[in-house]
């Protein structure tokens, strides 16, 4: 792996957060996730600042986060929404392996429960269903590696995506 990060895309509740901290440990790799990153520098909850400055603030602040991160040989755990930042996603790219992790609607569904506490970076008007139809080509596009994860346990996510990124 020549560009030394591997970095997860996908909708929330795909398993960025829980497979890449069990990825970084099993493959000796540093973690960081911009989820995190982000809650840090704002000091408060996602849905805090989606609440309180709207939810294309969160994506500007997102990209910003992303621009600035330095890391390397690191598992980087993303944001759903960043597929939506060109810039943020070059500099990802650029010094990263980018794998998306694709789950069933149904199955994000059940995973994510009430998505209106999760500080989504959505328009207030859009559906789920809806988000989701609408990122999907989004995350394939921008992935280098896509995982069809469905019926898959979080140690056979990892094992798949250790295949892919070993070729
Ligand atoms: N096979 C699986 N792979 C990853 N996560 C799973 C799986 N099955 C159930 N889950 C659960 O789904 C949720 C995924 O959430 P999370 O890792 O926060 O996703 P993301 O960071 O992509 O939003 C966790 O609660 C996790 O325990
Ligand atoms: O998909 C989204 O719009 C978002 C998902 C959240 O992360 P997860 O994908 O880890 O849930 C978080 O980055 C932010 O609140 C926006
Ligand atoms: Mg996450």
């Amino acid at each position: 792996m020549k560009r030394t990060n591997l970095v997860l895309i996908g909708m929330p509740g795909s398993g960025k957060s829980t497979v890449g901290v069990v990825l970084a440990k099993r493959l000796s790799l540093g973690f960081v996730d911009t989820d995190l990153v982000i809650q840090a520098r704002e000091g408060r909850p996602l849905q805090a600042t989606v609440d309180a400055l709207g939810y294309e603030a969160l994506r500007d602040i997102e990209e910003q986060t992303l621009l600035e991160l330095a890391v390397e040989r690191h598992v980087i755990a993303t944001g759903g929404s960043v597929i939506y930042s060109e810039p943020g996603m070059s500099r990802l790219a650029a010094h990263g392996v980018v794998v998306h992790l694709d789950v069933p609607l149904d199955e994000l569904v059940r995973r994510v429960g009430d998505f209106s506490l999760r500080g989504i970076a959505m328009r207030p008007d859009q559906s789920f269903a809806n988000l989701f139809a609408e990122r999907r080509p989004l995350y394939a596009q921008h992935a280098q590696h896509t995982i069809d994860c469905q019926g898959l346990d979080l140690e056979q996510v990892c094992q798949q995506i250790i295949a892919v990124v070993d070729r």
